[in-house]
């Protein structure tokens, strides 16, 4: 793991990954050791991947030892993964030998909730785009609010298109109710303002990704952030020399400032709900209230709440406790999906 470079590090490397790249070479047998490498896929196309290496954006392919992992389902890399990949004297393409794992993960119901796909993986922050008037749908934001929470990332509101409103205090202190320990800030996208607050998340290595419902403004918003950059899977490739033109969907681009955007259709206007018909992460609620001296426990101000307890004690953060009653307040339906 000498050979690390510098780039991998502004690509989000850090000692975790290491560690576990490191647990992993150490069990392969010495002679094979120098032919694997770290890296991170930063584009997804079908069964191809593309993968950030020490040396660049390479293409990769899942080795078969991997595809026909025992057991459970095959380990499906996505947009962001760390991986092991082996470089085969002569051949141009990586295989892909080892999923390293995951500190965050986001995940969305398919197949009309009877599974689960990973969508997006070690994502550090993840700013919900939401807008003033009446597109402010708070119920909403909170399922955003609590799906980032379970995914591990941190959740930063911006509310967008405040141009639009001479008064974006008033809805500030809306989304505040239902993101009460979650940072807000104010933003005009199209006319850059408010930038540098977004901006401030996005330090070197930093992993961000930005959802929302459609038209709240995040392809403005990414265009802001991005300025002249250009997607890491770019068109040229190393192998063939021929510059050919690789149009992925779901992208990995780099910031002027040194942070990192996914861009990705999948995370934009994430369905936040469970096979159940829940937002993801109310389970937790639901288990522990079980241990509520009452059956019919509101978890707000009953004696003997274990919900409430388990919110003291860390346990269950409080804006996915507040989530949770937002959604009780209303009928459960499911957002569209896209
Ligand atoms: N007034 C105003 N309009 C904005 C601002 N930001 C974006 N818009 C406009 O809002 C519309 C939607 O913006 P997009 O960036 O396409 O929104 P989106 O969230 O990417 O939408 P989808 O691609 O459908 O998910 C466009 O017409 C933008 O020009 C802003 O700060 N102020
Ligand atoms: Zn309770």
């Amino acid at each position: 793991m000498s050979s690390v470079s510098r780039s991998l590090q502004d690509l989000g490397l850090t000692d975790f990954f290491v560690d576990a790249a490191r647990t992993f070479l150490a069990a392969l047998p010495p002679a094979s050791q120098a032919e694997h490498e770290l890296g991170r896929v930063v584009g997804v196309e079908r069964a191809t991947y593309q993968v950030w290496t020490a040396r660049g954006p390479e293409e990769a392919l899942l080795a078969g030892t991997l595809r026909q992992a025992a057991g459970a389902q095959p380990p499906q890399p996505v947009i962001g993964d760390w991986l092991i990949v082996q470089r085969l004297p002569g051949e141009p393409t990586l295989r892909i030998v080892e999923l390293l794992p995951r500190r965050t993960q986001f995940t969305r119901a398919v197949n009309g909730g009877m599974s689960e796909q990973i969508i997006a993986a070690n994502v550090d922050v993840v700013f919900i785009v939401t807008t003033p008037g009446t597109d402010l749908d708070l119920p909403r934001l909170g399922r955003y609010v609590t799906a980032v929470h379970v995914s591990g990332a941190q959740p930063v509101v911006l509310l967008n298109k405040t141009d639009l409103v001479n008064d974006p205090a008033r809805w500030m202190a809306q989304i505040r109710t239902v993101a009460p320990d979650v940072p807000v800030h104010e933003v005009a996208a199209a006319a850059g303002h408010g930038l540098d607050a977004v901006q401030q998340y996005l330090q070197t290595g930093v992993t961000a990704a930005l959802i929302g419902s459609s038209g709240v403004g995040k392809s403005t918003l990414t265009n802001a952030l991005l300025g002249q950059q250009v997607a890491l899977t770019g068109p040229v490739r190393d192998a063939d020399q021929q510059g050919r033109h690789t149009t992925t969907s779901r992208t990995l681009y780099p910031l002027p400032g040194g942070g990192l955007l996914i861009d990705n259709p999948g995370l934009r206007d994430i369905a936040v709900w469970d096979p159940a018909g829940q937002p993801v992460g109310f389970q937790v609620i639901e288990d522990t209230a079980a241990h509520c001296r009452f059956r019919k426990c509101t978890h707000t101000t009953e004696p003997g709440c274990a919900v409430q307890r388990a919110v003291h004690q860390g346990r269950i953060s409080s804006e996915l406790l507040t989530a949770y009653h937002q959604a009780q307040g209303l009928p459960l339906r499911r957002p569209k999906r896209r």
